[in-house]
């Protein structure tokens, strides 16, 4: 791993825990801004602050790549608004020197501001709960919270809840770290990591790889790749991966769950569902079509042999992150015009 700096150094780690704190303070100071603007500064406490700063995806898992991004996402309460964090929050940063790449991403279904921090990528959400306080004991994964709150912050609620929810259900996350962080360099040489090509994003693998860590929790992390290749190279797909049983309503909230209602019949039609682990639950790969279900059963395959091959001394584990040469099949080679 170390060969094909797969594991963040322990600078880098530092730098991204110096860079979130900054963060924090930056999302503190905005959300005083914004009870002062509007006279509620005798509800703001300074012992229990009227936000969180959380981070969700791959950083949280502690899976992440050197160099990924950082997902993030505000909690805030009732008094702050999703038109507060685009305009005072985003002026704010507009005038920060340690911020560049400066993006508002307003009508996405998970609205972000994207930027960079010092060296480190981040996308920021919000999340709007309906309460004037943030509960003491707030759970993040309890779906009573999301109760009255907008479909927007439900979303951007999700990655949190999933993140939160996969460390709840995998009893091997110390071990498992290290599958997922060969499968992230594995799906990248081989040319499968890419969500919105139809391929592989870092939610699916990760889900994908914590379902072997529950069937295999004494397993050491070169068996773990090895049952992860084994077991979705004859992987009778559609049938979908899953880490617990899909819950098609709760609280009476009657959001589109997978699989459930209104969304059953379009979603037969996905090729590879991998299901995230709390209400509502979606697929995490919607995008995939016959070609790169095709592509990714070839390469599952591949190294599922080459990692037999590893076990039994007769291989090596670079010949898994061999980088895929994309013209070897064709016969004939393309011609760029310009
Ligand atoms: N297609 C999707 N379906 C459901 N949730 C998603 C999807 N894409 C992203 N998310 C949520 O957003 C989070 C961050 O997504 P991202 O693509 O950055 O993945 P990641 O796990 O952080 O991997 P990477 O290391 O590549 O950044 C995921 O953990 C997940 O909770
Ligand atoms: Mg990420």
């Amino acid at each position: 791993m170390e060969a094909e700096n797969l594991l963040p150094s322990e600078s880098e780690s530092a730098r991204r825990v110096r860079t979130l704190a900054k963060l924090n303070e930056m999302c503190r100071d905005f959300v005083k801004r914004v009870y002062e603007k509007n006279n509620l500064m005798e509800q703001y406490s300074e012992e229990n602050p009227p936000y969180q700063l959380r981070t969700f995806g791959s950083y949280r898992l502690d899976v992440h790549l050197p160099g990924a991004d950082m997902d993030t996402v505000m909690i805030v309460t009732r008094h702050i608004h999703r038109d507060d964090m685009f305009n005072d929050l985003y002026v704010a940063m507009q005038a920060r020197k340690d911020i560049t790449n400066l993006i508002k991403v307003q009508e996405a279904r998970v609205p972000v501001i994207k930027f960079q921090m010092d060296e480190f990528e981040f996308d920021l959400a919000m999340a709007r709960l309906s309460y004037a306080t943030i509960p003491e004991d707030f759970d993040v994964t309890d779906d009573k919270h999301l109760k009255n709150v907008d479909q927007q912050s439900v979303t951007s609620l999700n990655g949190v809840r999933v993140t939160d929810t996969i460390r709840s259900l995998v009893p091997t996350m110390k071990t498992l770290k290290y599958c997922i962080r060969a499968l992230k360099l594995w799906a990248k040489k081989r040319g499968v990591y890419k969500n919105v090509l139809g391929f592989l994003g870092g939610i699916s693998l990760e889900i994908m790889a914590a379902r072997i860590g529950q069937l295999y929790p004494k397993a050491l992390p070169s068996r773990l790749l090895y049952f992860f290749f084994f077991t979705y190279s004859q992987w009778k797909w559609p049938q979908p991966v899953g880490l617990t049983e899909v819950i098609a309503n709760s609280h009476d909230l009657n959001l589109p769950v997978w699989g459930f209602g209104a969304t059953e019949m379009s979603d037969r039609r996905h090729l590879m569902p991998i299901i995230t682990p709390c209400y509502p639950a979606q697929n995490a790969t919607a995008n995939v079509s016959k070609s790169t279900l095709k592509v990714m059963q070839e390469e599952f395959t591949r190294a599922k042999d080459i990692c037999k091959q590893i076990l039994e001394g007769n291989a090596e584990w670079s010949d898994l992150f061999e980088p895929l040469d994309p013209f070897s099949k064709a016969s004939v080679k393309p011609t760029f015009v310009p």
